[in-house]
């Protein structure tokens, strides 16, 4: 089922059957990462102004946080004429069935043509690795942009899914289809938050960063049903320093920019460990830290 509206008898995700963690990061170098075009609101302005080696520090960084937390953190490398290519939480949604042992992803389709070339290297990169690599039937109309929009609820087999900017709510029925999982599919308001990343960051089972005017009623009803408890993310953070694309990779550790230090508090109350690390160079792109990997198992 794909659930838009919030209805007195809607299952929570957390009736989903359970799912381990995933314990892989895949992350893309910004060896080609620059600004060429504008496709969302945060690039504009931004043509022609990322320092490379700035972007190299910070990403290093990033992976460096990833590796001190025991991930198991694979790199792609960035191929030229594809400046957004390190945002690699967008070229596909992978996924684990433990009932029959499958790992696999499900190739994106990306909105913006600037971007389609991105999805090949992602599909040899997890062909080589052994996933099993699926494409939306193409009776099915429109785009999907990956883990960019769709989110799975930590533990558990039911997806969070964005759509109105990059991705089409008809994508969610086919992805139910493929996946067999609930999708709670959240409408987005606001250009700034074009992605679901943008704007809800899952930290467990129970518990959600997340920005509520990026939502419509509806959007907020079906979060209030799914998270027991929604952190709120003040609008300067939301907006501007990207704290909604924090990343909980263990249910403990909150990497998020820099700077958010409401929100940091609020994860500090809440019983979360901050991770603060520096985006700037890919805030200008219009991304941070949960667009610059994709989680696999
Ligand atoms: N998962 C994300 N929010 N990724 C950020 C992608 C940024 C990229 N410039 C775009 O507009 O597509």
């Amino acid at each position: 089922m794909v659930y838009t509206t919030p209805h007195r008898s809607l299952p929570r995700p957390t009736d989903a059957p359970t799912r381990p963690r995933p314990d892989r990061v895949v992350l893309t170098t910004p060896a080609h990462f620059d600004i060429t075009y504008v496709i969302n609101p945060h690039m504009e302005g931004h043509v022609g102004s990322v320092q490379s080696d700035v972007a190299w520090q910070q990403w290093k960084a990033l992976r460096a946080a990833y590796t001190a937390l025991d991930m198991d953190v694979h790199v792609v490398d960035g191929a030229e004429g594809l400046p957004d290519m390190v945002f690699c939480a967008n070229q596909t949604l992978p996924y684990y069935n433990p009932e029959t042992d499958t790992a696999g992803v499900v190739l994106s389709r990306m909105h913006a043509p600037e971007r389609r070339d991105e999805v090949p290297h992602y599909r040899a990169f997890f062909d080589d690795q052994g996933y099993a690599v699926h494409t939306l039937p193409s009776e099915v109309p429109g785009s999907f942009e990956g883990m960019g929009d769709a989110l799975w609820h930590p533990g558990h087999a039911a997806l969070w899914g964005g759509y109105g900017f990059r991705t089409d709510v008809d994508v969610y029925e086919a992805l139910h289809d493929l996946l067999g999982v609930p999708v709670y599919a959240l409408h987005l308001d606001d250009p700034d938050f074009y992605h679901l990343d943008t704007c809800l960051s899952v930290l467990d089972a129970d518990t959600a960063l997340y920005y509520p005017r990026a939502f419509d009623d509806d959007g907020r009803a079906l979060l209030e049903h799914g998270f027991s408890t929604l952190i709120e993310v003040p609008e300067h953070e939301a907006r501007n320093l990207f704290a909604c694309n924090a990343h909980c990779p263990d249910e403990q550790h909150v990497l998020i920019q820099e700077g958010c230090t409401i929100t940091e508090s609020s994860l500090r109350e809440a019983g979360f460990t901050p991770v603060p690390l520096d985006t700037s160079e890919f805030l200008k792109a219009g991304g941070s830290v949960f667009c610059m990997k994709v989680m696999a198992w």
